[in-house]
């Protein structure tokens, strides 16, 4: 296993979401690195069947593009009553954030149960393209009857917090930072960190 206590001083964050890198960046913060962006000419396929398998394939592969440690996240909403859809497909639901809520919100308007998580999958590789660590984070909620707030990317406008009565949309940003599925998968993922440098 690589030494990540000398060799972690760069990481590229490998995703194309502005949203997530957003977060990424606020998250990441304290953690004493520089943080790059992904050029847009990498582009990788996620042709796996699940969040962790993807987040793998996107650190992997641009950690060799880029010669760089890289950290990638794949992650999605799974809705009970539709079999836990759009999971993985999150992203190629539909063709923009407000065609795919729409499509959840339409597909849902048959069903009784509205439950719903976040699942984030997050995996960090070095230079080689090895997957030094990865974590899964979960939160869960419900889908609200219609979108509600600015706030987030995505799917938040219709993720609904019971304990807050509030969307992600509603929720200030620094809140869902303490209770998100990245939120969770990066804390996990920040303890196995901690083993390495610590060592
Ligand atoms: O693969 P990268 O380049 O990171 O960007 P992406 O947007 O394609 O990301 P994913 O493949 O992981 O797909 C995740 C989908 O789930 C949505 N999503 C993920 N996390 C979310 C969050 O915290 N709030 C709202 N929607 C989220 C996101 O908008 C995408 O439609
Ligand atoms: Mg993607």
């Amino acid at each position: 296993m690589s030494d990540m206590s000398t060799q972690l001083q760069k990481l590229v964050i490998a995703s194309g979401n502005a949203g997530k890198i957003e977060e990424f960046r606020a998250y990441l913060a304290d953690l004493g690195v520089t943080l790059i962006l992904k050029p847009d000419s990498i582009d990788v396929e996620e042709t796996g069947t699940t969040f962790i398998e993807n987040a793998h394939l996107k650190a992997s592969q641009v950690a060799i593009a880029t010669g760089e440690w890289a950290i990638a996240d794949d992650s999605g909403l799974e809705v009970i009553a539709l079999n836990d859809a759009p999971g993985v497909l999150s992203a190629r639901y539909a063709d923009t954030d407000s065609d795919r809520i729409n499509r959840v919100l339409s597909e849902l308007s048959h069903h009784s149960n509205r439950e719903a998580q976040f699942v984030c999958a997050i995996a960090i590789a070095s230079p080689d393209g090895a997957i030094a660590a990865d974590a899964i984070g979960v939160c869960k909620g419900a889908i609200a009857d219609a979108p509600r707030g600015n706030h987030g990317f995505g799917y938040d406008p219709i993720f609904l917090i019971p304990e807050f009565q509030q969307t992600f949309g509603e929720i200030p940003p620094e809140v869902k930072a303490k209770i998100s599925h990245r939120a969770n998968a990066l804390s996990i993922l920040r303890s196995k960190l901690q083993n390495f440098v610590n060592q």
